[in-house]
């Protein structure tokens, strides 16, 4: 049904009004309180096997939200309605800012890919932090993703997320620093251990600083040589980060300018993870997304380690129902291989 009404319906809009519409539709639902209590009862994920734990947080289902879809963190409770184990907000950056010039996101329909420049168009950090302030005390987990402000040169960096870090930390139930987004000049740089070091570091200062500290991710791009992946693997072990999120888009490809996600992502994606995987074993929480699509996706990387699984363009393409859809489809598969829970799956097969 859905693929009916996205091949004759979705697909002759432009991609951007139509992620604007559901938004704003989402938007309405999370102030329509019975809807959502009604939707929530349907499709988020109540199987106690479909549970799992890290860095201190519970998470109904391992399957969430990537960021870059509620970038304003204005429906993150309607999209936990609509069963997604998480949302993970932003990008959000200390200033607000317009983003790229549009058209700025482009449908591969035959690849089931994305290609996005959308270069963090959001409100700021006082602003969303206005809006989670609204959702405290509602069932769902939410992760803030920060970034740099684009005006703000390489060496106001540091200062730059730390704004962002005091603004969000004691918001959210975990907080991610992007460094892999393709469409900020020079933020993959910060990817670089000399560079990272002094900005995980600062940043980890304020989410300690938060009563209840605040867990602390980095989020990487699949971009990185090997040996940079192991870098930085070894450096957030070092600074006791409580986890990385692997993978951001890609740059490789030949199409419009702007990193491409959905299918054509997952082997490097796959791949990153099983190498962090070998490097940290299960000193780190690993949170794997690129390429998603559905629950074999979703068992494949739980097997090679992954205790979080994130998905955006999946999502796109498998309709509003899809994290629902994969999460029952969880719970079967848990069973079918008699074990009691997900967790008892994660790094099976390292
Ligand atoms: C339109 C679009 C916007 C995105 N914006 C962000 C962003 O703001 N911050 C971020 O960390 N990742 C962003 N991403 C990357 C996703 O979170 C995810 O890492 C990537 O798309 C790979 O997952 P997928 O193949 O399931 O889409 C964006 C992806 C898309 C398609």
């Amino acid at each position: 049904m859905y693929r009916l009404v996205f091949t004759q319906v979705l697909r002759r809009f432009d991609a951007e009004a139509v992620h604007h519409l559901t938004v704003s539709a989402l938007a309405l639902l999370t102030r329509l309180p019975v809807l959502k209590r009604l939707l929530h009862r349907a499709l988020a994920p109540h199987d106690p096997a479909l549970r799992v734990s890290a860095f201190g947080v519970h998470f109904p289902g391992p399957l969430g939200l990537a960021a870059g879809f509620d970038k304003d963190a204005a429906c993150a409770e309607a999209l936990a309605s609509l069963g997604f184990g998480h949302v993970e907000v932003g990008t959000i950056t200390a200033h607000a800012q317009p983003g790229n010039p549009r058209p700025r996101l482009f449908r591969l329909v035959r690849e089931h890919a994305l290609i996005n420049r959308m270069g963090f168009n959001n409100a700021g950090a006082v602003a969303a932090a206005r809006r989670l302030r609204r959702t405290r005390g509602v069932p769902v987990v939410i992760g803030v993703n920060i970034g740099k402000t684009k005006v703000v040169p390489e060496s106001g960096a540091v200062a730059d997320y730390v704004a962002s870090a005091k603004e969000l930390a004691p918001l959210a139930d975990y907080l991610v620093v992007n460094v892999s987004s393709p469409n900020t000049p020079g933020l993959r740089d910060l990817q670089a251990v000399s560079l990272l070091r002094p900005l995980l570091t600062a940043v980890k200062q304020v989410a300690d600083a938060t009563p209840r500290p605040t867990p602390l991710l980095v989020k990487i791009a699949p971009d990185l040589a090997d040996e940079d992946v192991d870098a930085v693997a070894d450096l957030a072990v070092e600074l006791g980060l409580d986890g990385i999120i692997a993978t951001n888009t890609t740059i490789r490809h030949g199409g419009e300018t702007g990193g491409l996600s959905g299918r054509p992502l997952k082997g490097r994606s796959l791949e990153v993870l099983r190498r962090l995987r070998a490097k940290v074993g299960d000193r780190l929480t690993l949170v794997s997304v690129g390429g998603v699509e559905d629950v074999d996706d979703v068992w494949e990387r739980l097997l090679a380690g992954a205790t979080l699984v994130q998905g955006y363009t999946g999502w796109i393409y498998g309709g509003p129902f899809w994290a629902s859809r994969i999460h029952r489809q969880l719970s079967r598969r848990v069973r079918r291989h008699g074990l009691k829970s997900v967790t008892e799956a994660i790094g099976r097969t390292a």
